[in-house]
């Protein structure tokens, strides 16, 4: 094969359209994007980097929703945090936030989790979201063990507009979210009317009602961004049993004593909008 010389430039790349046109995410893709067709291989220059879409800054800022969850530590603060953390990166518009849900760990024998779900618009890549949800993750002492072991904090991209996308480091939506309850509940909850794009996929609520963890979602807390966080170390995650919780059986609004009786806060206020849903959490 022919190396070209260092002074003659390289030659142009033939390259499919859609790695330069701007991308518009709101159209449903399918990933990986066009491998180049080189014609003449022994024109190739070595150690060239070719991208896939994954990496392309969309044309104009993308819905998405963020699953947060954390059994470790002191897990309200912690999400809480990871919320105000996600608003501050550059790139990310938080736009609402669901309620919290204390649910039942889904994997390995492990305490309860706390689960809330965050609806942003972001200019950042899908890959580059990636980076910045993990980059809070770390922020908050977040350590690779056991696959679904407990864990300080864990952020997850369940959607990216409408992007369909499986690559080594990347699924789009995430590819576990349409069986998981811990995420479609609270999503539900702070958009009635989401739909799940892909295969499974659906509306969230009615995803939510069939999910196989229903069961293991104990209770939901509205107004957890802002009142007051029980006790020195945040919400007791484990080896307590919620108040309001009812033989495993799911009731995000049950008949229960609000929680924490001193903590000025009710977990479990009227319906107000004759939805069922529950009212929506004020932004951070
Ligand atoms: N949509 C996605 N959101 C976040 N991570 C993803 C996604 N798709 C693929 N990944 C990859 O999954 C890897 C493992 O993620 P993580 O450690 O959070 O998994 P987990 O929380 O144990 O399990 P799960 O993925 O079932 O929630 C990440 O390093 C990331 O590259
Ligand atoms: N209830 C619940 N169970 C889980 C969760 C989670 O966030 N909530 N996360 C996991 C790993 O992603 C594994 N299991």
């Amino acid at each position: 094969m022919q190396v070209a010389p260092p002074t003659q430039a390289a030659p142009p790349v033939p390259v499919a359209s859609s790695a330069v046109e701007p991308w518009d995410p709101s159209a449903t893709q399918v990933m990986p994007g066009p491998v180049p067709d080189y014609d003449d291989p022994a024109d190739v220059v070595t150690g060239e980097i070719v991208t896939d879409p994954l990496d392309d800054a969309p044309a104009a800022p993308v819905e998405v929703v963020l699953a947060l969850g954390a059994n470790l530590g002191a897990a309200q603060e912690t999400l809480r945090a990871a919320v105000s953390d996600l608003a501050g990166t550059r790139g990310i518009e938080v736009t609402d936030v669901s309620p919290l849900a204390r649910t039942a760990a889904v994997g390995p024998e492990q305490p309860d989790y706390l689960n809330a779900v965050v609806l942003a618009r972001t200019t950042l890549s899908p890959r580059d979201l990636l980076r910045a949800t993990q980059a809070v993750e770390h922020a908050h002492g977040r350590e690779r063990a056991e696959r679904w072991g407990p864990r300080t904090l864990d952020v997850d991209i369940v959607v990216y507009g409408s992007v369909l996308a499986v690559t080594d480091d990347l699924e789009l939506p995430h590819p576990r979210a349409h069986e998981r309850a811990f995420v479609l509940e609270p999503w539900s909850q702070v958009d009635p009317q989401a739909v799940l794009p892909g295969l499974g996929g659906g509306p969230v609520a009615a995803l939510a009602a069939t999910a196989p963890d229903r069961g293991g979602v104990r209770w939901l807390a509205l107004d957890w961004l802002t009142a007051a966080v029980p006790g020195t170390s945040g919400v007791p995650v484990v080896d307590q049993p919620a108040p309001g919780y009812q033989d495993g059986g799911y009731d995000p609004h049950p008949a229960a004593p609000g929680y924490p009786q001193d903590g000025g806060y009710d977990p479990h206020p009227p319906r107000t909008d004759g939805t069922g849903a529950v009212p929506r959490t004020p932004r951070p």
